[in-house]
């Protein structure tokens, strides 16, 4: 009995496990749970048999003295373990490094080039015939060398036994392995891989486990790594990746398209990723990816506190999101980029319209929203048509360009401006963000379905208003000097009156100390309203409560920017520096402040 092979643990795989949870806490949801659970398992089950085998015939073997003592079918209970946390280690890594890429964009339609609906990706399917045939070829080289009993022996089992299961892998998930960025393929297999040759090296070297003679090539990747070492290192580690590849291209086709999959549940059966993965490429919905490509680049673009929040929400919900943040800066911006209050005023109407179309009569069937899109032009089609319409409320869509009407109130010639006082500014910012953060709410009771009293939920959705208010009032902080060349200013004329200011002296000139005092007064009640509404938060289903921590605490931390002196600007408007917004990002996940 000897406790060489535990300490291993102790030294070399338990610390990175603890530190890699401690790093990834805030963002553990149930359903990383369910994948690392899900992949242990199996990792458990399918390697016993085969270590068993090894153990029993010699292959390799643990001196009795570097071993506690306990077995299981032959194998050291500290083996065992090693399973486990080499899959919970590497399954972490791979969670940490894949959580900002939107995986979905990178599904991929694979139709052959006649077909009606165009050609799409026809190359992929030949990618996924090379690997199978690739893979075959391993599988029956491995089959030889375990046959020829010499000392390809260890080599050949490590292939036979992993090659058929990296088939499968690749069958399913082809598309995934090859298309997704490195960041999440081949780096999470590289790192822990380099790492476990080192803690092999060392263990080796010291006579942990020992690879007995006859079955080996003997050949050294370099001094006291075994090639066979390296290799089974390097398979256990692809196995790992690949499985959580395969587990993240079965939801992202569980959740992108919902003409296959209706309303998927937050944690799918296995049964059900299996379905999901075995829908031929063909029957993806090439439409859905490009407006959630289009989508993704939008935010990305305009938007770096949204786009960082974004992606800590699961993948559900996280595209519900994107759709609805499209949506919405899309007839943001068809409004404030019309050449006059006219042509804004005619694409408001055609909005309007569009909603008329989309909710319809929802007896007669699905609308046809084609025929109305031709009024619109071709870059925001992708962002209507996608907008998850069924599960949000017409009223605040109404709302919002309601609130883009205020907008067009704005002109040098009216003496009457629209925002008067603070009862106007506050319906303005209601209707404008207010519903914005309404929309966010009922997408996520959407996605979480929660057990809430109606009146709870009533209570919630109160609170997201206010923080949208909130968030408003922020950005009307922000953009004093951006708003004022657009020939608009949301501080309302009695505030104005008060410091014998008037609504052209702003425009004229938009900064100086009577201005800094009312936009501390605007930020003083927009953090007024933060600090009423932030507790209804936790009350969200857990899965989106860091989340939209994240994007509320992100945005207000603008606000936090505005008040010091001497802030950083870009383009006009205050800016929260990176490595800032990245720490108020991880203290809001740990929920703290
Ligand atoms: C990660 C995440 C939550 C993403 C989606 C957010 C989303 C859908 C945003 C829509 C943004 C948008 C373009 C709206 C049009 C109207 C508008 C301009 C609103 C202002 C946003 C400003 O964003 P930005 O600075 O990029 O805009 P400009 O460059 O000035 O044009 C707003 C300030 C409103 C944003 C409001 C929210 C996102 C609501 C936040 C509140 C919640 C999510 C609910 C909180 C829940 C509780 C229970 C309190």
């Amino acid at each position: 009995m000897g406790v060489e092979y535990a300490l291993v643990h102790i030294k070399y795989t338990i610390p990175p496990a603890i530190c890699l949870t401690l790093l990834y806490r805030p963002l553990l949801t149930k359903l990383d749970a369910y994948k690392i659970g899900f992949l242990i398992i199996i990792a458990v089950v399918s390697t016993i048999p085969w270590d068993s085998y090894l153990i029993r015939n010699r292959i390799w073997s643990y001196p009795s003295h570097v071993i506690i003592g306990p077995k299981m079918f032959d194998i050291p209970l500290e083996e065992v373990f090693f399973f486990v946390v080499q899959t919970y280690n590497t399954s972490l890594l791979y969670l940490i490094l894949s959580k900002s890429t939107f995986q979905p964009i990178y599904l991929r339609v694979e139709r052959p080039c006649s077909h009606r609906l165009g050609p799409a990706n026809p190359q992929w399917r030949y990618y996924k015939l090379f690997g199978q045939l690739a893979l075959l070829a391993l599988i029956i080289l491995s089959w030889g060398m375990v046959k020829g009993n010499g000392i390809g022996t260890y080599t050949g089992l490590i292939l036979i036994w992993a090659v058929p299961f990296l088939l499968i892998l690749w069958s399913l998930a082809y598309q995934f392995i090859l298309g997704l960025p490195i960041s999440n393929t081949a780096i999470p297999i590289i790192l822990p891989t380099l790492y476990l040759w080192i803690v092999d090296t060392l263990a080796l070297q010291r006579g942990t486990w020992v690879i007995n003679t006859g079955t080996k090539f003997g050949i050294h990747l370099w001094d006291g790594l075994e090639i066979e070492e390296a290799l089974f290192f390097l398979v256990t580690n692809t196995l790992i990746v690949f499985g959580q590849l395969a587990f993240d291209n079965a939801l992202s086709v569980l959740y992108t398209f919902p003409g296959l999959f209706r309303d998927p549940p937050a944690l799918p059966s296995p049964l059900l990723l299996v379905q999901a993965l075995l829908i031929p490429a063909a029957r993806y919905e090439q439409a859905r990816i490009v407006g959630l490509r289009e989508a993704v680049a939008r935010l990305k673009k305009k938007s770096r506190s949204f786009y960082l929040a974004s992606s800590t929400f699961q993948v559900q919900i996280r595209t519900d999101l994107l759709l609805l943040y499209s949506f919405c800066r899309v007839a943001d911006d068809l409004v404030d980029n019309a050449c006059s209050s006219s042509e804004a005023n005619q694409r408001i109407e055609k909005l309007q319209q569009f909603l008329n179309t989309a909710y319809g009569d929802q007896k007669s069937g699905p609308p046809n929203l084609n025929s109305i899109l031709n009024d619109f032009p071709p870059d925001t089609h992708s962002a209507l048509l996608q907008l998850p319409i069924r599960k949000l409320s017409r009223q605040s869509l109404e709302d919002l360009l309601r609130g883009f009407q205020t907008d067009l109130l704005f002109s040098k010639k009216n003496t009457n401006p629209p925002i008067e006082n603070s009862c106007d500014l506050e319906l303005y910012a209601c209707r404008v963000a207010g519903t914005v953060a309404q929309m966010c709410i009922e997408l996520i009771f959407h996605s979480y379905p929660s057990s809430m009293a109606p009146e709870g939920q009533c209570r919630i959705l109160e609170a997201g208003n206010r923080m949208g208010i909130a968030l408003q009032y922020v950005n009307i902080s922000r953009d004093i000097g951006v708003d004022a060349k657009m020939g608009r200013v949301y501080l309302p004329t009695t505030w104005l009156a008060q410091e014998n200011l008037t609504f052209n002296s702003i425009l004229r000139n938009p900064r100086g100390k009577k201005v800094e005092k009312l936009r501390s007064r605007l930020l003083d009640r927009a953090f007024t309203l933060y600090q009423s509404s932030r507790d209804a938060i936790e009350e969200l289903p857990i899965e989106a409560t860091g989340p939209i921590r994240v994007a509320v605490q992100s945005y207000m931390e603008i606000g936090h920017v505005l008040r010091q002196e001497g802030y950083a600007v870009k383009a006009g408007r205050a800016t929260v520096p990176k490595g800032r917004r990245l720490m108020v990002a991880w203290m809001a996940l740990a929920g703290r402040e």
